[in-house]
């Protein structure tokens, strides 16, 4: 894999040439530019509650070569979500869906169980479904059984910037899941999106760390750049590490060792 044309996300039968996605919550028109000029973006998310009324219906502002990823935010348990994701659908016409189940109100932790659940009965009923989840082996391996088309685990409670909390979780999803690895939530700096591309996530999505910063549009490029970089680096395969003690890095062999 050596050119970037080659290296597409490929998400079902879907392929984006960005690895960088635009998550919901904080939405300005500022940012959802900044993320399609500056970081960009060729996913958005967009949550049902935000395509209510007309003045502040977020579709509108959402290019049209963007692929709009509805979400079932605001659901707290698995039927909640079904009926968001079957309402999302018929607004937006998009088979994509973002599953978020989020019973808990004061760290934003999803129900993997319920997240379980809804996977099985939206995937049968043709939905691409990415369900965000709490970074487990097992529940990943149940989302995957259950048809999801990626698995996307949150490096930190959403909205807080902390970064890679979940750091070693993660990397076991990389090394044991077949489906795309979309980081969510929590990615505060580009450093740290830089970091988890380079464990070899397929993907980043992100939100507050754009939405808070003081300049979007610089931001929004740090962000490129850095996911483009970690999955360079991912690429070429970073050298080793020595846990102990050094290793010269050129040949000493007829080098003379006199002070
Ligand atoms: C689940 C959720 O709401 C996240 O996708 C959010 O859109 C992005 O999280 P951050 O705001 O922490 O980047």
């Amino acid at each position: 894999m050596t050119t970037d044309t080659q290296d597409l996300l490929t998400i079902a039968d879907h392929t984006f040439s960005s690895r960088f996605i635009l998550g919901s919550g904080k939405y300005s028109y500022d940012l959802i530019d900044a993320a399609v000029t500056h970081a960009k973006a060729q996913i958005i998310t967009m949550a049902l509650r935000r395509t209510a009324s007309a003045e502040e219906n977020i579709l509108n502002f959402i290019p049209k070569d963007v692929t709009i990823l509805p979400n079932t935010s605001g659901s707290s348990n698995a039927e909640e979500a079904i009926r968001t994701a079957r309402l999302a659908r018929e607004l937006s016409g998009s088979d994509f869906i973002k599953l978020e189940v989020v019973p808990d109100k004061k760290y934003l932790m999803p129900d993997n169980e319920e997240t379980v659940k809804a996977t099985e009965v939206l995937a049968k009923e043709g939905f691409i479904v990415m369900p965000y989840m709490l970074p487990d082996l097992n529940t990943a391996r149940r989302l995957v059984d259950a048809g999801a088309a990626t698995v996307m685990p949150l490096a930190a409670p959403i909205g807080t910037n902390k970064g890679l909390a979940t750091k070693d979780l993660i990397q076991i999803l990389i090394d044991e899941i077949n489906v795309p690895i979309i980081i969510d939530a929590g990615i505060g700096r580009p450093s740290q999106a830089a970091e988890a591309m380079e464990m070899g996530a397929d993907a980043i999505m992100a939100n507050t760390s754009m939405a808070t910063a003081k300049d979007i549009p610089l931001m929004a490029e740090a962000f490129r750049l850095a996911v483009e970089a970690g999955r360079k680096a991912y690429l070429a395969g970073p050298g080793r590490v020595i846990e102990h003690g050094a290793v010269a890095s050129s040949p000493l062999a007829g080098v003379s060792q006199k002070a």
